[in-house]
């Protein structure tokens, strides 16, 4: 009675369900709950035996059944999460159920994804499960759409927020990754030092070189104050013209004076020749630095940026290729 019930639905779906591209399936769940039946397009897209007029779900499902070998599954999570869903279905706990998964095709050597439906389409007497049926739809082209257009969001995004001369962060990135770790220093109470560091006298090379050296001499200053950086969570950034900005968290005044130091030293042994320099022969930044503990109540991210600044024009009063730091730290 069951088989010709089952029988009479194949043809139905055969009749109803004939889309291009699309693979149905039904299973008799109370009879044969290792046997599934599905249409000819199923078989050719997930290689399934022709010969016989049903398929096996333990050895040929291409989800359930040798999915280690066909579906390229990211994780054996989501292939708990897909047989979860199944059993549900059984159980009733849900009418329909819908999920994807990628297949990977041995005959082209290519990854196709899929997404998969199934719903209930009859109950036995006792209201138990008694046929279920579904379909899938090959959903590459879609994937694919998704994926280009997510790396291109990815690419947009890395090119607003990098200085394109340098190669560092720009003002932006530097703005947004100091917000967060103002908020982080504030509620750990841990230090967090802001470092402006400026070229001197870079007007007089660029008169005396021209702009495109001025440009290469920018490069190499953002090289060497970039190396000059150890730790991933140095954050450094061109904020602009000839002026670079770096933020740190968790270190002492006296590392800190150590930190600038050491770049402008750096700068410095690159020995970028500067005939107009009146304090060099070879190029040279200044330093203005702030570091201290974020307090609720006195301080904002902007007011680092501030004294740090404060304390650039500082050392540049003082004759520049100097780093002057908040001296109450000290
Ligand atoms: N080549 C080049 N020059 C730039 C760029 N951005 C800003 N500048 C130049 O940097 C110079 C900055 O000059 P000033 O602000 O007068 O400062 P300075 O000559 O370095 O003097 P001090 O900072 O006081 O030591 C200007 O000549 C700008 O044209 C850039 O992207 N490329």
């Amino acid at each position: 009675m069951r088989l010709s019930s089952l029988e009479k639905h194949i043809q139905e779906l055969n009749r109803y369900l004939n889309f291009h591209k699309v693979c149905w399936w039904i299973m008799d769940i109370e009879n044969e709950p290792d046997l599934f039946y599905c249409n000819q397009y199923m078989e050719d897209v997930f290689n399934l035996d022709k010969s016989l007029p049903y398929h096996s779900v333990s050895n040929t499902c291409p989800i359930a059944g040798d999915y280690l070998k066909n579906v390229e599954l990211k994780s054996s999570q989501q292939a708990k999460l897909i047989l979860a869903e199944y059993q549900d279905l059984l159980n009733q706990k849900t009418a329909e159920y819908k999920n994807q998964f990628p297949y990977f095709d041995p005959r082209t050597n290519i990854t196709h994804y899929f997404t998969s439906r199934a719903k209930i389409l009859e109950l036995n007497d006792q209201g138990e499960v008694a046929i279920i049926y579904g379909i899938i739809e090959d959903t590459t082209a879609i994937v694919r759409q998704y994926r280009r257009i997510k790396k291109q969001h990815k690419m947009f995004k890395e090119l607003s927020e990098t200085d394109p001369l340098t190669g560092l962060g720009n003002k932006r990135f530097f703005m947004k990754l100091l917000g967060f770790s103002f908020d982080k220093a504030q509620r750990e109470q841990t230090e967090l030092a802001v470092l402006m560091i400026d070229i001197d006298y870079f007007k007089l090379y660029n008169d005396y070189y021209g702009h495109l050296k001025g440009d290469q001499c920018l490069k190499q200053v953002a090289n060497a104050i970039k190396n000059s950086l150890s730790r991933k969570t140095d954050i450094v950034a061109r904020f602009g013209g000839e002026e670079f900005i770096i933020f740190f968290t968790g270190a002492s005044a006296q590392q800190t004076l150590q930190l600038a130091e050491l770049i402008k030293n750096n700068v410095e042994l690159c020995q970028i020749t500067h005939p107009k320099s009146p304090v060099s022969d070879y190029v040279t930044v200044s330093i203005g630095a702030y570091i201290k503990i974020p307090s609720i109540e006195n301080y904002a991210a902007e007011t680092f940026i501030k004294y740090a600044d404060k304390n650039l024009y500082k050392a540049k009063s003082l004759g520049r290729n100097k780093t002057v730091i908040n001296e109450s730290s000290l």
